[in-house]
């Protein structure tokens, strides 16, 4: 069986604990929790807007974490600094937009290449390894190549909210075709966005896949189950799509 990781997304504890302004919950404590239970890393999105994840949230953790931090930072002169700063195991590059309400889509490498070159080896002078969110487009994961940056992670949100099987199993035949195309360019493949309990195996199944970043399904499972067991449990079903492999 060829394993694959788990980086588990706490955005969503620190979302509960703005909501009130109050100090709990901690993200710092789930995140502790989290890689008792198995998380291989730990995935925070520092937003422009501070939604959830907040500069304390991330200086507090860099000095915590037993594993690894993934920083989610748009691609912005105040990200960089943070950033170079903090120094991050691996920082993802991700589009944003003040008014969605989540992730909506892929990053434009291609179209912001210069941007994109000095962003990855101004990260890269720090330590830090640069993941770029993409959607499963093979002109991006060209650009990607072309930028210097060791992994990608494919946008798996078109897959998570497809609203037929036919729609479902065409996203995943992209993401499948991807992830070997991007694999063969010498990119490590990781992939996220919208992933649950149910629809999590045939990504999972992917064998170049090498991390899976999973949130708000974990922290929502976790209100009824407790964290511990919510992310133990993805953990089992992805390394349950693995056997075989
Ligand atoms: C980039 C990504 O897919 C996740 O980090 C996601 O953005 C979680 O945070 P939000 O819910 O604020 O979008
Ligand atoms: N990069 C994707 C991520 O960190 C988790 O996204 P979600 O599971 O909260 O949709």
């Amino acid at each position: 069986m060829s394993n694959i990781l788990l980086g588990v997304n706490i955005d969503h504890v620190a979302t509960l604990r703005n909501a009130r302004g109050t100090h709990y919950p901690d993200p710092v404590f789930a995140a502790a929790l989290a890689e008792q239970a198995g998380a291989d890393g730990i995935t925070i999105h520092l937003r422009e807007d501070r939604r959830h994840i907040k500069d304390r949230d991330v200086r507090v953790l860099k000095e915590t974490l037993q594993t690894r931090m993934n920083l989610e930072m748009a691609v912005t002169e105040e990200m960089l600094t943070i950033a170079c700063g903090i120094q991050p195991h691996f920082v993802c590059l991700v589009p944003e937009k003040r008014q969605e309400v989540t992730t909506e889509g892929g990053l434009d490498v291609a179209g912001q290449l210069a941007v994109m070159q000095d962003a990855v080896a101004r990260l890269a002078a720090v330590g830090t390894q640069v993941s770029l969110f993409i959607d499963a487009d093979h002109a991006q994961i060209d650009a990607a190549v072309a930028c210097g940056a060791p992994y990608i992670e494919i946008h798996t949100g078109r897959y998570a909210d497809a609203t037929s099987e036919a729609e479902q199993a065409a996203e995943l035949a992209r993401i499948r075709e991807a992830a070997a195309y991007a694999h063969g360019k010498g990119l490590k493949v990781n992939a996220g966005h919208g992933l649950h309990y149910q629809n999590v195996k045939p990504i999972a199944a992917i064998p170049e896949m090498v991390e899976l970043n999973i949130g708000h399904a974990i922290i929502g499972r976790a209100v009824f189950t407790g964290l511990t067991e919510a992310v133990a449990e993805m953990k089992r079903l992805m390394l349950e799509a693995r056997q075989g492999l």
